[in-house]
């Protein structure tokens, strides 16, 4: 019938909406506003909210180095951090490496796994204008001020792990700024934690705003 709208359309109607007129340049130098770092007992730093964000909306990008698959292992192999995010986008294997500690506020690469029942959001692949494939974290649903934010890492409901004293921040920069939570010291740069691992699935944000499955790893 004329006027009326399935309401899964209409969700997914917003959802495109509101991504295409939230996502602000990926080369901005600062993260938007809206988030804090705190330390926590079991995951070391994790990433709050300071208001509130609706369904759909833009949160940050997980920025590092564009490196193939490959040299992302052979970096993991020489010095194994938690920084490094694997992914397949047009049919090749990438990673995006965030190992070294950033001179600036990078809150993408701070955020946690969250367990089934916690997930409040998502990342997504996203061409930028040099097409080269950018991490942009999106709220799955309403994140209240006060939230952490937790996306799924893909390791499955068993993984465990190591405990927030084994964490290793990465390579450090020469000049690493502490950032402005006082909690919010870098890991040891002695120690080692696990390597990121690729979620099952991936979902494509195309540059129309349409979201796309990306090809599953083999
Ligand atoms: C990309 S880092 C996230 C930021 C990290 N918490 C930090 O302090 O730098 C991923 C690492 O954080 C820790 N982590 C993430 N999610 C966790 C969870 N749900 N429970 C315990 N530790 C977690 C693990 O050590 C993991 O290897």
């Amino acid at each position: 019938m004329a006027g009326l709208v399935q309401p899964q359309l209409a969700k997914n109607r917003i959802l495109r909406s509101q991504t295409r007129q939230t996502v602000p340049d990926i080369f901005s130098e600062v993260d938007p506003e809206g988030f804090t770092v705190k330390q926590l007992p079991d995951k070391g730093r994790a990433v709050f909210t300071t208001k509130t964000f609706e369904e759909g909306e833009f949160l940050l990008w997980y920025r590092g180095d564009l490196v193939t698959r490959d040299v992302g292992e052979r970096r993991d192999a020489d010095c194994e951090t938690c920084f490094r995010y694997f992914f397949t986008w047009k049919g090749t294997k990438w990673c995006r490496d965030a190992s070294v500690e950033p001179t600036k506020q990078q809150l993408g690469r701070l955020v946690n796994h969250g367990w089934r029942g916690e997930v409040n959001s998502r990342m997504k692949i996203r061409e930028n204008p040099h097409n080269e494939p950018e991490l942009v974290l999106f709220s799955l649903k309403k994140i209240k001020e006060g939230e952490e934010v937790l996306y799924d890492y893909g390791v499955g409901d068993n993984f465990v792990f190591p405990s927030p004293t084994q964490l290793h921040s990465g390579v450090q920069d020469e000049k690493p700024e502490i950032l402005q939570n006082s909690a919010n010291l870098p890991p040891d740069p002695e120690k080692v934690c696990s390597p990121f691992y690729e979620p099952a699935t991936q979902e494509l944000l195309e540059p129309d705003g349409n979201f796309s499955q990306s090809n599953k790893p083999p």
